[in-house]
């Protein structure tokens, strides 16, 4: 058996964004950036990504890799960097998720190997 024959590989998926959520104590992933709340958003980030569309993705089955997951990870990661400026709390959470999101998804590949 593989994983992802045994067990359905976005059920893998749903574990590790469930991580993520985890690590993200001031809940500034969790959903989009409300572009009605902040105008000048779309002007800085091109592509949007959160927890919550992430999670859509995954019921969708639009990942068929765990490096199509991440790639969404470090978009979601790289626009925190990009709008927020390096002073403030959410720039601080960007670097906090990239480290502690980094971690999560370093061992979930580490698993994904093990179990093939
Ligand atoms: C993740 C992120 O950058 C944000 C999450 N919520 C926000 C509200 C205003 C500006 C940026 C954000």
């Amino acid at each position: 058996y593989t994983l992802k024959s045994l067990w359905p590989f976005h059920a893998f998926l749903h574990s590790v964004l469930q991580q993520l959520v985890v690590k993200d104590t001031g809940q500034i992933f969790i959903e989009p950036v409300d572009q009605n709340e902040v105008p000048d958003y779309g002007d800085i980030v091109k592509h949007p990504m959160d927890l919550q569309t992430m999670e859509i993705k995954i019921k969708n089955s639009e990942y068929s890799s765990l490096e199509a997951f991440e790639n969404d990870f470090n978009l979601m990661v790289s626009n925190c960097l990009a709008y927020n400026s390096k002073e403030t709390i959410f720039y601080k959470a960007g670097i906090k998720m990239r480290d502690q999101g980094g971690t999560v998804l370093r061992t979930a590949k580490r698993d994904l190997k093990v179990l093939d």
